[in-house]
């Protein structure tokens, strides 16, 4: 743990770049180390490494190459840490009023007939001084150790880290994993769901099990259930498929942006947030994580002897998450991105209370 924190430390004082990332379940944490600072993005999603890809479609993921990266991978051991952070960000005046406008603005939208779910969203900025990303991370795995949670850097982009719970692209071999995941409460309030958050949930699985249809077959599609992820709850409904001769980035073209962070129709949605959300997502709502990167598989575990070796195979997997509950730093700003998803029976004083909660994940650990 000591040597993951000093090469952390070692790469953020000399600014170069670098990914540390911790993977539900694992018991250990990955680094990616980039021989040099050159901004690469990805060229075909038969490449291997760790990717960064924006909320916007246009632009290609950014990626650290498997091939130019030194990869390191740490053993996890329950780090000592600094009790949970009492860091606030006071609250811009005009902040609260323009979100609610955006909301009403988004539900009109919705009552007019064009779309049916729209995602609105909300960065909240403050001056940070940002120490320790190897802390950061440690605390981030700490307190969520069922999301995927990371610090990246890049000195041309700036530092991102976050703890999502939403996979977007799991794959093994031909098998292809995803989720539905939408509708939010707090843990505490012990409610149970609306029509409104299984309906905005609903809508969800309906255009991924759409979009997976056209690339996969088998399509196994599970009961709806509850999630928690840090204080909040989710509905989730887990879809998974075996691909027919689609490659993953065709499969990704149609999936991303899903109606959990865009809209549905997403044309519509998408041109709805251009032209209204205000700001600049970058990175937030996007996605990031392994792409075809290296599963060490033992087929037998019984075969003790030297023949055993026959038995390994080293099959490349991709593990894609949404780039939500995170937090963008340069220049000794901090910025937190939280949305929701609106649709007609949102009510907007409720939607700004939801990304005010959603805003805690990321709170408790700067
Ligand atoms: C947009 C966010 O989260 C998404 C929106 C949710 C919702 O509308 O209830 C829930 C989970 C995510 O799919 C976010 O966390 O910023």
């Amino acid at each position: 743990m000591q040597e993951l924190i000093q090469y952390i430390d070692d790469a953020w004082a000399s600014q170069l770049p670098f990914v540390a990332y911790h993977v539900p379940g694992a018991r250990e944490v990955t680094c990616f180390f980039p021989e040099d600072s050159e901004l690469r993005h990805l060229q075909a999603y038969d490449e291997a490494g760790f990717i960064f890809s924006p909320f916007e479609t246009s632009s290609q993921p950014l990626v650290f190459p498997e091939a130019v990266s030194e990869v390191l991978k740490f053993e996890l051991i329950d780090p000592e840490l600094e009790p949970q952070s009492n860091f606030r960000i006071n609250e811009k005046p005009g902040e609260k009023e323009n979100y609610l406008k955006l909301v009403s603005n988004a539900i009109d939208q919705i009552r007019a007939g064009e779309v049916r779910k729209i995602v609105t969203s909300r960065k909240i900025s403050a001056e940070y001084e940002l120490k320790n990303p190897a802390e950061l991370l440690l605390k981030l795995i700490y307190f969520y150790p069922e999301a995927f949670t990371y610090v990246w850097f890049h000195p041309e982009v700036g530092l991102w880290a976050g703890a999502s719970p939403e996979i977007l692209a799991k794959t093994y071999r031909t098998q292809f994993k995803t989720m539905a995941l939408a509708g939010t409460k707090r843990v505490e309030e012990g409610r149970t769901w609306t029509e409104k958050e299984l309906d905005e949930q609903q809508i969800v699985t309906d255009e991924i099990v759409k979009a997976l249809n056209k690339h996969g077959e088998n399509l196994d599609i599970s009961e709806r259930q509850t999630d928690k992820a840090g204080e909040l709850l989710h509905l989730r409904t887990d879809i998974t498929a075996t691909l027919k001769s689609s490659k993953l980035g065709d499969v990704l073209r149609e999936l991303h942006p899903t109606p959990a962070v865009c809209g549905l129709p997403k044309d519509k949605a998408y041109q709805f947030l251009n032209k209204h959300e205000g700001y600049d997502r970058q990175f937030y709502t996007g996605f990031f994580g392994e792409l075809n990167m290296p599963q060490h598989n033992q087929r037998s575990t019984r075969t003790r002897n030297q023949e055993n070796q026959a038995y390994k195979s080293v099959v490349r997997a991709s593990s894609l998450y949404v780039n939500l509950r995170c937090v963008s730093y340069a220049a000794e700003k901090i910025n937190i991105y939280v949305g929701g998803g609106i649709t007609k029976d949102s009510i907007p004083k409720e939607e700004w209370t939801e990304t005010v909660n959603k805003s805690r994940t990321m709170l408790k650990v700067l």
